[in-house]
């Protein structure tokens, strides 16, 4: 759940001080116009767009410290306070997020008073709701009385959040990730009640492409559902998806494409860096590049699984850093305490995983890199996109292993740049290597920290993550994977080096160190003796070697002959052969599959007792294969057993196999919705929330006076003074569970309080005839 108050502290703004930094060009039209537009340019600053009200203009200028519009906000306001549906589309950082929170809150006015959400913002992540709900209510204040802003995620209790759409003051505005707003409907509507949208006029798809993937449609079409059609829609993203039709699902009619004429995907202020790396060197190219590279600040670093997060936090705290992780696995106080802690400045370093990709807005962070290098291009545009925010300055630095040069390619091509050479083009750095000597003078110290247990455990379990990753991570396109071998990888970065002098130094040792001389050992014993004897046997030798030279070519050539020929034959008669085939393999550079035979019969063969060891070794693999991704992590929890009563298969917690409460299985109830049941069968978490507080979901419309106040659990301990609803009893205490008794549940305490006080009545008369009768000495009931 989303603590308000917290929320704004956490949440930062380009303004005040820092309005200096902002450089949205002003739009030349502005500077002409009436006397009329002049007098309410003073009055307004630069937000005199129709419809938003003088209250709502000082919200901007003096809670969210924005002076001029950005370019995409001149476009967007505009087209929403029109009342059409909108496809926002704009680069990262260009200020996306006002653009459809200053049209909703102009168009919602004051606070409804009444039950039913009038706007859902729908974000793919836990992050981006409490920081959307930042910003929505640092304008929503501007209303008397304030507009409701409530936000909704998977990471918090359901029933806390029944308990707060059930209470006064009635949301305004649902800002929530579409897994659960998609459950709570669902369950209210499997409970015999529903969270009815109808007052609902506006829905708002953030980082729309993203939320209709595959992997969110079906909960957002859940809500999409529900959606009134005089709703109006606003999809926004700073990247399409792959295919328009995917939009579809979003239901727009006549939607304006508003979008900046010949906006780069890049910002203009943002640099891109690549170092290219062997894999077993990346923890000490990552610590070379933060101590040369560096300059202060707050730094973002990108990992593909929280093994890897864990693992590069650990190196980097024992390197002297003040570094945390964060991924979705977190449990959400340690989320926010992290990222109130990266923002207020406790620490600079923050390693993430995807989860951080994506719409997060961190001050002062002027630098990212790519400790693995993404999978998708897009993916790149967001990651890079933290920062260069705002006109401010930044840069990207990617760490480059030989797998990910098809990906690099890739890239390149999506943002329409040249492929990384040895020079650079424009904001793009060369692909470069960092000099060999520096590697090792920083890799000595990381050695010493991997003495540690403890990080020596993290690294391998990223090891094995990150094999999980590359089965997993989609492959990179047929023109990357070609263009790949023409990438120069061996030049030095320069901005890694000082001098021309440490350029020379690198590559001296790099041709030492690739020198391989083609004399046999018996040659170079034979040259070491200088008599004449010794001589002849060396040119003997040298004789040998060169005749034994050119019939190894020879026989190459021969075979390379033969194999085309082969080739070339069965291509003629239609059909590959066998042979044929596995030559045109072997020539485009696949391993044969001889070896994985000969291991297979190693450890199957009799005696060799080698298939226990073989299936853990599997095991093994397979057991850290968590994508980080929640549907991922729950689904590693999950396994399927077999149920005698119901006659089915069910999928059960794997801690607690057997307990019958534990059990989670998707059912369709009469209405002929799925639901989502933990335990008994006919419950759902909202039938049995309704039943403990003896509450419900109020209809549509109806006054928010009916309803008792909204306690944040942090207020509730020892302070009841919310007033009381009908039928419903407000007691102190811990726990959600705790606050709203019924009537039913208050009658059962005071009988168990009465037949307790009976019992210590009739217990101290017992004692009392007791001591008169004995004298004092101990004695029996019976
Ligand atoms: N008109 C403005 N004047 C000054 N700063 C602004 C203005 N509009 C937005 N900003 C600032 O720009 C930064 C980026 O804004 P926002 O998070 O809305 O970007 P976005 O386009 O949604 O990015 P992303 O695509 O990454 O989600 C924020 O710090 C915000 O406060």
């Amino acid at each position: 759940m989303v603590e308000y108050d917290d929320l704004e502290d956490l949440v930062h703004f380009s303004g005040g001080e820092e309005c200096d930094l902002v450089h949205f060009p002003e739009d030349p039209s502005e500077k002409t116009g009436t006397e009329e537009k002049k007098k309410k340019r003073r009055t307004h600053g630069f937000f005199c767009f129709e419809g938003l009200d003088e209250d709502l203009v000082q919200a901007i200028i003096n809670k969210l410290g924005f002076q001029l519009p950005s370019p995409i906000q001149r476009k967007a306001i505009p087209t929403i306070m029109n009342g059409n549906d909108a496809l926002i589309k704009s680069r990262t950082g260009s200020g996306k997020t006002a653009s459809f929170l200053i049209p909703i809150i102009a168009k919602l006015g004051d606070h409804a008073q009444v039950f039913g959400p009038r706007a859902i913002i729908l974000v793919p992540t836990i992050d981006l709701v409490s920081q959307t709900v930042g910003v929505a209510l640092k304008l929503a204040k501007c209303r008397k009385p304030a507009l409701s802003v409530f936000g909704i995620h998977g990471n918090a209790k359901i029933e806390e959040q029944f308990l707060r759409l059930a209470s006064s003051p009635a949301p305004d505005i649902l800002v929530s990730t579409p897994k659960r707003l998609a459950d709570i409907i669902t369950q209210i509507k499997a409970g015999g009640d529903s969270l009815n949208l109808s007052r609902l006029q506006f829905l708002v798809l953030d980082e729309a492409d993203e939320l209709l993937s595959p992997q969110h449609l079906e909960a957002v079409t859940t809500t999409i559902d529900q959606v009134p059609e005089s709703a109006q829609r606003v999809l926004v993203s700073a990247t399409l998806p792959e295919s328009l039709v995917q939009f579809r699902a979003a239901k727009l009619r006549d939607a304006e494409h508003v979008r900046l004429a010949d906006e780069e995907k890049l910002s203009s202020t943002l640099t891109i860096e690549n170092v290219y790396t062997r894999s077993d060197d990346k923890p000490a190219a990552l610590c070379q590049l933060l101590t040369s590279q560096w300059k202060g600040g707050k730094l973002l670093i990108f990992c593909c699984s929280r093994h890897h997060c864990e693992f590069i936090m650990g190196l980097l705290n024992r390197m002297g850093h003040k570094a945390k992780a964060i991924y979705n696995a977190l449990d959400v106080s340690a989320r926010r305490d992290i990222m109130a802690g990266f923002r207020s400045g406790v620490h600079d370093i923050l390693v993430a995983t995807d989860a951080a990709a994506r719409g997060l807005d961190i001050p002062h962070l002027n630098m990212v890199i790519n400790y693995d290098f993404p999978y998708s291009s897009k993916l790149f545009v967001h990651r890079t996109g933290r920062v260069a925010r705002a006109g401010r300055p930044g840069v990207a630095w990617s760490l480059v292993e030989h797998a990910d040069l098809p990906y690099l390619v890739d890239v390149h091509r999506f943002l329409g740049i040249p492929i990384p050479g040895p020079t650079r083009s424009g904001q793009i750095g060369p692909l470069g290597v960092i000099p060999q000597y520096l590697i090792d003078t920083v890799g000595s110290q990381v050695k010493i920290a991997m003495e540690d247990a403890e990080l020596a455990k993290l690294m391998e379990d990223a090891g094995k993550a990150f094999l999980a990753y590359c089965r997993k991570r989609d492959g990179a396109s047929r023109p990357g994977k070609e263009g790949a071998s023409e990438v120069d990888v061996a030049q030095v970065h320069p901005l890694l080096v000082s001098s021309d002098g440490d350029v020379k130094r690198h590559e001296f040792l790099q041709a030492v160190s690739k020198y391989r001389s083609r004399a046999s050992a018996m040659e170079l014993s034979a040259s070491n003796n200088k008599s004449d004897t010794g001589r002849e046997i060396a040119d003997m030798w040298v004789d040998k070697r060169m005749q034994d030279d050119a019939k190894i070519a020879k026989f190459r050539s021969a075979g390379k002959k033969q194999r085309k020929g082969r080739v070339a034959v069965s291509m003629e008669g239609g059909k590959d052969s066998l042979a044929a085939r596995a030559d045109k393999y072997v020539e485009a550079g696949f391993l044969t599959y001889e070896r994985q035979r000969v291991l297979d019969e190693q450890f199957l063969a009799i005696g060799a007792n080698m298939g226990d060891t073989r299936q853990k070794h599997l095991d093994e693999q397979v057991s850290e294969m968590v994508g980080d991704d929640m549907s991922a992590f729950r689904a590693k929890g999950m396994v399927t057993r077999w149920d005698k009563k119901s006659k089915q298969y069910v999928n059960v917690n794997k801690d607690q196999q057997g307990d019958l409460k534990s059990r989670t299985r998707i059912i369709t109830n009469d209405a002929g919705v799925k639901v989502r049941v933990t335990g008994d069968k006919k419950s759902n978490q909202y039938q049995s929330w309704k039943k403990n507080s003896a509450m419900s979901m109020p209809q549509t419309g109806t006054a928010e006076d009916s309803r008792a106040a909204y306690v944040a659990p942090r207020m509730r301990q020892g302070q009841p003074k919310a007033p009381k609803a009908k039928g419903v009893k407000i007691v102190a205490g811990k726990g959600a569970a705790r606050q709203m008794k019924s009537s039913r549940t208050i009658a059962k305490e005071e009988i168990a309080k009465e037949k307790k006080l009976a019992w210590e009545e009739e217990r101290r008369k017992f004692h009392e005839a007791n001591r008169k009768a004995g004298g004092g000495k101990r004695a029996r009931k019976h």
